[in-house]
């Protein structure tokens, strides 16, 4: 009501895939993903690439991931955020580079010294195919700006990184618990699939929490602070939250396509004109992760203004 609904698009009609740029298939659905790009941050994909029953049997796996022992699960870390198991409101295990069989390897035969093939192939091909989504998502944004060629010098120069994520439902029902709070990414672009538990909501640009109430099969999509940034600010990066009712735990699984270690966000010179004078300046996005992870548990006016706090012009 008076709230715009969040974009639900569907790549399944016609496959949608790389093999189509340039048809008038692909052409239509770019500008769709662009104007939810930059009217809301986010929207809703199906894409049956990545099979239902190929979901729902991750979803089993994620729950004996996270069964496993505590001293177990904490064998995970290297000391960093970015690839540890983490505790707090909820448990997750960040996995840079999981569409690398031999990372996906490594850490199943960490939380399964007597092996677990199937989570291994799972793990390993639900990341490679998300992955493969997030380069169709990116590639359509850049045809939408008639900017292909960057794809090759600045955003193409990627890497990824999946967090698992279990959410438990709380304890009491008197209030929703939180699961996550309001964050932006600060990747390119954010994959995220769940079980049937929602609890994810996206602030509009009108400053209200909107639920983003996620159909059966369908991915969500967020824009990250990356191109954020990269766009000159025509993208919106939102912020977004995870809030916990009922009695049933959520679990979710996020592939984040980020710009590589040491690689600069720059704004192409195209998306700079009077109507879009320049907003961000150049800035190396490591430094820039730095930034945020130290800022991470300030106020959440900070929170909120981190990019511009940091790369503002
Ligand atoms: O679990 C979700 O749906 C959201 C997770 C999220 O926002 C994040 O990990 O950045
Ligand atoms: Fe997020």
């Amino acid at each position: 009501m008076g709230e715009a609904q969040i974009p639900h698009l569907d790549f399944c009609v016609g496959a949608l895939g790389l093999e189509q740029k340039g048809t008038e298939e692909w052409k239509d659905m770019s500008k769709r993903v662009r104007e939810a790009c930059e009217t809301h941050g986010c929207f809703l994909v199906a894409y049956d690439k990545i099979p239902m029953h190929q979901r729902e049997e991750m979803i089993v796996k994620l729950e004996a991931l996270f069964d496993l022992p505590e001293e177990t699960k904490k064998k995970y870390t290297d000391g960093t955020f970015l690839r540890s198991y983490l505790r707090n409101s909820n448990e997750s295990f960040g996995i840079p580079d999981a569409t690398m069989f031999d990372v996906a390897q490594a850490f199943t035969s960490l939380m399964w010294p007597e092996g677990n093939t199937s989570f291994c192939e799972t793990l390993h091909s639900m990341s490679s195919k998300m992955l493969e989504l997030s380069f169709i998502i990116l590639e359509m944004i850049l045809s939408s700006f008639g900017l292909e060629k960057h794809y090759e010098s600045d955003l193409g120069n990627n890497a990824s990184s999946v967090r698992l994520i279990k959410y438990k439902a709380p304890l009491t029902n008197d209030q929703p618990a939180i699961g996550v709070l309001a964050h932006t990414d600060t990747s390119i672009l954010t994959i995220l699939c769940q079980n049937e538990v929602q609890g994810l909501e996206v602030l509009s640009k009108d400053g209200n929490w909107v639920p983003v109430i996620i159909p059966k099969g369908c991915f969500t999509v967020f824009v990250g602070d990356a191109l954020q940034a990269w766009s000159n600010g025509r993208l919106w990066a939102p912020n977004h939250r995870v809030r916990m009712s009922g009695h049933e735990d959520r679990y979710s699984w996020g592939l984040f396509l980020s710009p590589k270690e040491g690689t600069s966000i720059e704004v192409p010179e195209e998306l700079v004109d009077t109507d879009h004078p320049l907003r961000y300046r150049p800035f190396v996005h490591s430094d820039y992760l730095s930034f945020y992870l130290a800022n991470l548990n300030t106020s959440h006016e900070v929170q909120d203004e981190l990019l511009k706090i940091y790369a503002g012009v």
